[in-house]
C-alpha cells in the first residue's frame, strides 16, 4: 500500500494562524515527492458522494442502448459514452465523460436517466468544484505564486466529469482496469467506491492507494506539471479490477478555461530554471487525443517537453 500522505483540509480556512502554513507547505511536499495526497474535513458531506456513486451505478446498470441514447461515442461531443476495449487490457471499463463548469450550461446536456443523475451527480460536482478551486490555490501558494491573476483563470477553468465502471475480475490473475496514464488537467479529484487505484511511486513501483471512508484522492495532472515548471510532476496511475464486486470511480479534472493558454508562469524561469514546457490550451489536448486516439502510450506532456540547453 502507497503511503499517501492525508491532510485536514479544515486547516487552510485557518488564515490567521500558522495552521495553514503548515498544510500548504505539507501539500507542496506532497505534489513534489509523490504527486498526491488525499483529503479529510473537506466539507462535502457523505450523502453526497454515496448519491453521486448510487447514480452512476445506476447509469451503468441501463442497457447499452439505453446508454448509447443518452451519450454519444464522438470524442469531440460534450457527453460522451464509451469502453476501453482499445486500451489493451482485457476487460472493459465503461466510462461517461461530460463538462460541469459552470453546470447550468451543461448540466441539461447530462443523461436524463436514471432519475435523480443530474441533480445528484450536479451537486457532487459542484462542491468538487469548490474543494478542487481551494487545493489550487493552496498548491500554487506553496510554490510561491499566491497572489497572481491564475485565481481567475481557476474560477472560469474547465471541470470534466470522468464516470467509470469497472467489472469485477473473474479471472484469477490480476487485471488492469483502465492502463497507466496521468491526466491532462491541472489536479484530479477522485472518489472511489473501493480500493483500486494505484500510483505509480517515484521508485517506478506499483502501489495500492489507500480509500478510506470519507477522504478524496487528489493528484496531479499535466497542467499542473507545466504550470509548476517540472517541480511537480503529474502522477501515472491505473485501476485495477476487483476480484470482490464491480467498482465505481469519479474522477473530476480540473483546468483552466477551454480556450486559455496555459503556459509556465514566468516567476519560475530564470537564470537557472529555463522554461520547459511550451504553451498549449484544451483544444491542443483534444485534437492531440484525436489524433492518437485513447490506446496511445505516449502522455501528453511529452508533447509539451521544450528541448533542455
Ligand atoms: O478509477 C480509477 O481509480 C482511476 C480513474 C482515472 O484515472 C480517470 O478517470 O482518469
Ligand atoms: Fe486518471
Amino acid at each position: 500500500m502507497a503511503s499517501v500522505p492525508i491532510l485536514d483540509m479544515s486547516l487552510l480556512h485557518l488564515r490567521a494562524s500558522n495552521a495553514r502554513k503548515t498544510v500548504v507547505d505539507e501539500i507542496g511536499r506532497a505534489c513534489k515527492t509523490l504527486g498526491c495526497f488525499q483529503v479529510i474535513n473537506h466539507g462535502i458531506g457523505e450523502c453526497v458522494t454515496k448519491d453521486a456513486l448510487e447514480v452512476a451505478r445506476q447509469f451503468f446498470n441501463l442497457s447499452e442502448d439505453e446508454k448509447m441514447a443518452l451519450a454519444s461515442e464522438d470524442i469531440m461531443r460534450p457527453v460522451r459514452f464509451g469502453a476501453n476495449s482499445k486500451e489493451g487490457t482485457t476487460q472493459k471499463r465503461l466510462f461517461l465523460k461530460h463538462y460541469a463548469n459552470p453546470l447550468s450550461e451543461w448540466i441539461q446536456l447530462w443523461p436524463a436517466a436514471p432519475c435523480g443523475y443530474r441533480e445528484k451527480m450536479g451537486k457532487y460536482a459542484v462542491e468538487a468544484r469548490s474543494i478542487a478551486l481551494q487545493l489550487m490555490d493552496a498548491i500554487m501558494e506553496s510554490l510561491g505564486l499566491g497572489d497572481t491573476c491564475l485565481k481567475d483563470k481557476f474560477d472560469k477553468g474547465m471541470q470534466v466529469m470522468a464516470v467509470n465502471s469497472y467489472p469485477q475480475n473473474m479471472s484469477s490473475a490480476p487485471a488492469v482496469g483502465f492502463a497507466p496514464h496521468s491526466d491532462f488537467g491541472i489536479i484530479t479529484l477522485l472518489l472511489q467506491s473501493c480500493q483500486g487505484l494505484q500510483i505509480l511511486d517515484r521508485g517506478q513501483t506499483w502501489k495500492a492507494a489507500p480509500c478510506a471512508a470519507g477522504a478524496l484522492h487528489v493528484h496531479i495532472g499535466d497542467y499542473m506539471e507545466v504550470l509548476s515548471n517540472g517541480r511537480y510532476k503529474s502522477l501515472i496511475h491505473r485501476a485495477i479490477l476487483r476480484s470482490e464486486q464491480k467498482r465505481f470511480s469519479i474522477a473530476s479534472i480540473h483546468g483552466f478555461p477551454m480556450d486559455d493558454s496555459v503556459g509556465v508562469p514566468e516567476e519560475l524561469v530564470d537564470e537557472h530554471n529555463s522554461k520547459k514546457y511550451r504553451d498549449s490550451n484544451f483544444r491542443d489536448f483534444m485534437n492531440y487525443l484525436s489524433s492518437v486516439g485513447d490506446s496511445s502510450k505516449k502522455r501528453f506532456i511529452d508533447q509539451l517537453k521544450l528541448q533542455e540547453g
